[in-house]
């Protein structure tokens, strides 16, 4: 898959604080690709500096392989804050004016507006839709131009439960479409429903970076004990499925590759010949897994 945005070591610093540091990462093309991390960890810093509105101190990026430019921007459609529609005015008359401004024409309107669920409600004035709607306008808006890539920072915020489906169905339609999608995301459930790969954040650092089935994958954790943790842990440092281990107190904590489960550790115990005390199995959720990424490095 082609490159969408390459982004290489780059930082920005505001004063004593260090927004984003040395963040490298490759958005291929056709993924939905998020940044997920608390708030502050520079998500948005980020997209300001892809889309050439803040100055990196440091660091390069690239997009479709060629340095930011009039037509790499063409190519792009962002919506990094609610924009100002005018309240007075119809949906479909505000994008005429969008259209208007970005110079495309009026021939995307129909289309974008059936996209986005608001060909219906096209001639209803801007101050009558719901919070939903009004966002999925402004995403009609960044769609106006035809962009390879949608980038969107925190689509979902502040909106209820069903606008909060709305976007998120949006979304998946628009990236069938065959867009890219960059969006930056505070919520760990967002990002597992619709994002294809994810990098997580914190405090400006890429903490974890890969598809979200590898990241964040909810494994479960065996835990055993047996008389003599030395040897246990021995055998467990032989065993070519587990995927991590580490010990507390005197019980091994076990995550395991795909397709193997508590049986077989259970198994290559007895085969060592060790009798296990203890041998429990903890379902680790995806909120927890996530906390593991940000707290391992912290
Ligand atoms: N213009 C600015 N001047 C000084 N510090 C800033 C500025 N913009 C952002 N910061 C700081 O940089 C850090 C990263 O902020 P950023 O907004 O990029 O994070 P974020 O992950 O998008 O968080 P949020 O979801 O809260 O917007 C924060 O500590 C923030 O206070």
């Amino acid at each position: 898959m082609a490159d969408i945005l390459d982004i290489n070591n780059l930082s920005k610093r505001y004063g004593s604080i260090q927004a984003v540091d040395r963040l490298t990462i490759r958005v291929e093309q056709g993924s939905i690709y998020g940044l997920l991390g608390p708030n502050g960890s520079g998500k948005t810093t980020t997209l300001g500096m892809v889309l050439d509105v803040i100055r990196p101190s440091g660091g390069s990026f690239s997009w479709f392989g060629q340095p930011v430019s009039r037509d790499t921007k063409r190519r792009i459609g962002a919506l990094l804050e609610t924009p100002n529609f005018y309240p007075y005015l119809t949906a479909q008359k505000n994008l005429r004016i969008v259209a208007d401004i970005k110079g495309v024409g009026d021939s995307q309107i129909g289309h974008v507006l059936q996209l986005v669920g608001l060909s219906q409600r096209r001639h209803t004035t801007f101050k009558g839709y719901s919070l939903g709607m009004k966002q999925r306008l402004a995403i009609a808006a960044a769609l106006l131009n035809d962009p390879e890539v949608l980038v969107l920072d925190e689509p979902t915020n502040g909106l209820d439960p069903e606008g909060i489906a709305e976007v998120r169905e949006l979304i998946l339609k628009i990236a069938a479409e065959g867009k890219t999608i960059l969006l930056a995301s505070h919520l760990l459930d967002e990002v597992e429903k619709v994002c294809t790969h994810v990098a997580v954040l914190q405090r400006g650092e890429l903490r974890a970076e890969g598809p979200v089935s590898t990241i964040l994958s909810a494994k479960d954790q065996v835990i055993i004990g047996a008389p003599g943790t030395a040897r246990l842990l021995e055998v467990v440092q032989q065993l070519p499925f587990v995927a991590t281990h580490h010990t507390e107190r005197d019980l091994v904590h076990l995550t395991l590759q795909d397709g193997y489960s508590s049986m077989d550790v259970n198994r290559a115990m007895f085969e060592a010949g060790i009798v296990l005390s203890q041998l429990t199995v903890r379902r680790k959720s995806l909120e927890a897994q996530f906390l593991e990424i940000i707290k391992q490095q912290a």
